[in-house]
């Protein structure tokens, strides 16, 4: 049992904090993903899990041992780092024992089984005699990643291990990681800014900005129901929209939303309040209809995997759609968008409110 206790650790160097009074868990066995933009905090969290950093304030417990003041070799973790430390001379088979060689907890014969079931899901094993040095960036990170995991610790951490790998090579380091993950049942916190990459490996994504997690929750949460303007715009390629709204006499009014809706009781007065609707989910007509207001096209459409981009205007406020078929209209022409009441969400002061 490993799960991960982050107990409020703060991070400062000099004047600056880095991170911010984090206070979250990693369950044992699933693939946390630490996703965010860059500088927010990702890797020095990640350095304070590794023991290369030791927090400014709060601790850190793995299973339940306070490990906060260990250093790295004492903490009984599997690391994988954007540039790999590997052994040239070494062949790939070789490289992944290493670790173990020393460990007399595992015999020889443990340790050779254990190789060869990482070659396997890895799908390296024609590689196995290999030498690192003549290995694509891909295959090295992939000999890494069976290296962190052989040796079978309960934890492992990895700090954006696919930035450096070409884009083919990155499918395929994903799904071997994705296998590994399933077969080894180990904790796995891994660093990532690349939001496809954390829908497709994270069991849970903790969502970072400015040194704190604004929403920690499984991909699909996090898509569909942000809890922050942040939230919304982070994930999703487009981001979301965010459309002025006013508040007055119990009612919400906006340029998306053809009638008013009822403001719900949390939303408090004053603030600056947002409507939010993803590209994707707002809906183009070529003519009027219930809950339609009018628009200007005002990009040409882009095919993007089967689906059209585009934006489109209304009054002052331009909107990125997203849709299955062709806009109905020219560039410059009218369409008419419906933003489903049941796919709008509302903001103030860059947070969620729901009813
Ligand atoms: N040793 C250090 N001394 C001073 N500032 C630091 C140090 N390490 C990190 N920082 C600052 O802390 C902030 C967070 O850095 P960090 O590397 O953790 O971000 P990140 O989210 O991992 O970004 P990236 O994806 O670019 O690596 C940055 O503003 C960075 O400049």
């Amino acid at each position: 049992m490993a799960d991960i206790v982050i107990d409020h650790v703060t991070k400062r160097f000099a004047n600056f904090t880095a991170v911010d009074d984090i206070a979250m868990s990693f369950a044992d066995g699933e693939v946390a993903c630490l996703l965010g933009p860059s500088g927010c905090g990702k890797t020095t969290l990640m350095r304070m899990l590794s023991g290369l950093e030791t927090p400014t304030s709060g601790r850190i417990l793995f299973g339940g041992r306070d490990v906060t003041r260990l250093p790295p070799r004492k903490r009984n973790v599997g690391m994988v780092f954007q540039y790999p430390v590997m052994y040239p001379t070494l062949s790939v088979r070789e490289n992944i024992a290493l670790p173990m060689v020393y460990d007399r907890q595992v015999s020889t014969a443990e340790r050779e089984r254990r190789v060869e079931e990482v070659l396997d899901v890895l799908d390296i094993r024609p590689l196995a005699d290999a030498f690192i040095e003549n290995l694509s960036a891909g295959n090295r990170q992939k000999v890494a990643v069976g290296r962190a995991v052989a040796r079978q610790s309960e934890i492992v951490l990895f700090d954006e291990p696919t930035t450096n790998v070409e884009v083919n090579a990155k499918l395929h380091l994903i799904r071997a990681f994705k296998l590994v993950a399933q077969r080894l049942k180990q904790t796995i916190v891994y660093v990532t800014h690349d939001q496809t990459e954390a829908m497709t490996l994270a069991d849970r994504i903790a969502l970072m900005q400015a040194g704190r997690i604004l929403q920690y929750d499984r991909p699909q949460v996090l898509y569909n129901e942000p809890t922050s303007e942040f939230g919304g715009w982070f994930l999703g390629n487009p981001g979301m929209n965010f459309v002025p709204a006013e508040v007055a006499g119990g009612k919400i009014t906006s340029p998306i939303l053809a009638a008013p809706l009822p403001a719900p009781a949390g939303l408090k007065a004053g603030g600056k309040t947002t409507i939010g609707i993803r590209p994707e989910q707002v809906r183009m007509v070529a003519g009027p209809q219930d809950g339609s207001v009018a628009a200007t096209l005002t990009e040409q459409a882009i095919g993007i995997a089967g689906r059209y981009l585009t934006k489109a205007r209304i009054g002052h406020t331009v909107l990125k759609v997203n849709t299955e078929s062709r806009p109905p209209a020219p560039l410059g022409g009218t369409v008419h968008l419906i933003a489903p009441r049941e796919r709008v969400m509302l903001f103030c002061d860059g947070q969620r409110v729901t009813a």
